[in-house]
């Protein structure tokens, strides 16, 4: 997405509000998804996520706000792909048969259906699994079936909720690999998961909620230069009273045997590093920004440790 191309918004989300009884729980998302972006909807349990794609699905309806395809209110079915958190839909029938039957059910060719699903399961690894049934899968073929469903009739917008629950890391990369690949050919992806290193690895923009509001909405490099400062980490016998005076150290985490040093965001690393007392005892030392994992903990647990950063569209 970078690199002045034009950006083609195929979702819009405007001041989406939701209550259930009397507890709101979306608060005023707004949010787009551009064509060959990867987009991250990410939070802890119970944020709101998934209230949120169900909006955007028609599976609910929204108390407020407006929810845009392409400009228009009328869901696209046929253009959108669709990986719901709920796995497990189909039981007595055979792999291939739902697959077509799903494809069949957006208008796209059965023949073209028939050659894409064969691939696609010789591409996870389901080759000769065409004629088993779904319910003999395990969890993960199950998962990799469900996925092949919702790309199988060339969606322009993919909804994907959770995709990597319950895969084991080698078919974790493969996912991650054809979810790129379909970026990079022009889908728009709106991708809701916990594994942060992954959102790490792929997502281009992300959309942090937490109790229904907004938290952080930019791209993945606004979001670690402004909110992922960088942290020191310093192994030997060094005591807390000996760094927390230091310049530019915001806290202090001890450890055993390490003791790491949060810095402030506009820090110079190398005028910083020269300036550390010649009596640390330092055995290793190690300088690295903070991962998404850390800054979606410190948000989560409400500590706001990071808050310093916190002004990218929050
Ligand atoms: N149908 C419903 N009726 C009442 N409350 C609901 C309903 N669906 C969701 N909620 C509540 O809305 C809030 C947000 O739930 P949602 O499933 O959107 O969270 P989430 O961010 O997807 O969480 P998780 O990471 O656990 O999947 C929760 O407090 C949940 O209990």
């Amino acid at each position: 997405m970078e690199g002045g191309t034009m950006v083609e918004t195929f979702l819009k989300v405007e001041g989406l509000r939701k209550s259930f009884k009397e507890i709101e729980v979306l608060k005023e998302i707004s949010f787009e998804v551009n064509k060959g972006e990867i987009m991250a909807i990410l939070g802890p349990n119970g944020a709101g996520k998934s209230t949120t794609i169900r909006n955007i699905m028609g599976i609910m309806y929204p108390d407020q706000g407006s929810i845009t395809f392409q400009g228009h209110t009328e869901i696209p079915r046929n253009k959108i792909g669709y990986l719901p958190e709920e796995r497990g839909l189909y039981k007595n029938v055979k792999v291939l048969d739902i697959l077509l039957y799903l494809a069949d059910l957006k208008d796209y060719p059965i023949k073209k259906a028939k050659e894409r699903a064969l691939s696609y399961l010789k591409k996870f690894g389901l080759e000769g699994k065409e004629k088993v049934s779904v319910e003999e899968l395990s969890k993960g073929m199950g998962q990799k079936v469900q996925f092949i469903a919702s790309i199988l009739h060339e969606p322009e917008f993919l909804i994907l909720d959770e995709p990597f629950s319950g895969l084991d890391p080698v078919s974790q990369e493969l996912f991650k690999y054809e979810i790129k690949n379909l970026a990079a050919n022009g889908t728009a992806i709106l991708l809701s998961s916990h594994q942060m290193n992954l959102v790490e690895e792929m997502c281009d923009r992300l959309f942090l909620i937490h109790r229904g509001q907004k938290v952080i909405y930019g791209t993945m490099g606004d979001v670690k230069k402004e909110y992922a400062n960088f942290k020191c980490t310093i192994k030997g016998k060094n005591r807390v009273e000996d760094v927390e005076g230091l310049a530019e150290v915001q806290r202090v985490e001890q450890s055993d045997d390490a003791i790491t040093l949060f810095l402030s965001k506009d820090v110079n690393i190398a005028s910083w590093v020269r300036s550390l007392p010649e009596t640390l005892e330092i055995n290793e030392l190690t300088i690295d920004r903070i991962s998404l994992h850390e800054i979606f903990i410190d948000i989560a647990t409400d500590k706001n440790i990071l808050k310093e950063g916190a002004e990218i569209n929050a």
